[in-house]
């Protein structure tokens, strides 16, 4: 396809081994051999009215919880935290590295475990300006850092 409209996230590559190209997910380094119609993510339970999110979040010395399976006294101020963020979005957005990878290594969220990921939810089931990140993302999406009670956040749309 000449100029084939690719979901968020998504770029069209050449495999080097047979010339044949493939389509790569930038954020979660997912790649497939046909074009990406389908959700840029695992297929989930996420009902209609539902999304389903990966996030890294970076406690601060003012989170509502300032300790984590990481760090048990967090003492980072909320800027230092906010530069931590921006750091990874970076990384990720070039490439350098996955979402899943560097939230299993440098999330605060109990979630790190399973590379950021928070499963499907609803409207009311999250802090207000995570919900409001979340559903505003398109389905491979990445947000800008946001804020909580809990830290700075990136928010990955999966489904
Ligand atoms: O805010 C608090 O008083 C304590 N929390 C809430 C929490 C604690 C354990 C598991 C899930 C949520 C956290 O700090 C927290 N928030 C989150 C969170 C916030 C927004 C979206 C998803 C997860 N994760 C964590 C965590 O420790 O693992």
């Amino acid at each position: 396809m000449a100029d084939e409209q690719l979901p968020a996230g998504w770029e069209k590559r050449m495999s080097r081994s047979t010339g044949q190209h493939y389509y790569l997910n930038v954020y979660t380094k997912e790649s497939q051999w046909d074009v990406p119609d389908k959700p840029a993510g695992p297929a989930s339970s996420a009902g209609p009215d539902q999304v389903q999110c990966s996030h890294l979040l970076v406690k601060h010395r003012d989170s509502r919880r300032p300790s984590s399976w990481k760090e048990e006294n967090i003492t980072r101020t909320k800027e230092e935290a906010h530069e931590l963020v921006k750091s990874y979005r970076e990384q990720i957005v070039s490439g350098k590295a996955s979402f899943a990878e560097l939230a299993s290594k440098h999330s605060d969220c109990s979630s790190a475990k399973r590379g950021g990921d928070l499963g499907p939810f609803g409207k009311g089931a999250m802090q207000k300006p995570f919900e409001e990140a979340s559903f505003a993302l398109k389905v491979g999406e990445l947000s800008e850092p946001i804020f909580t009670d809990s830290g700075c956040h990136i928010i990955l749309r999966t489904v």
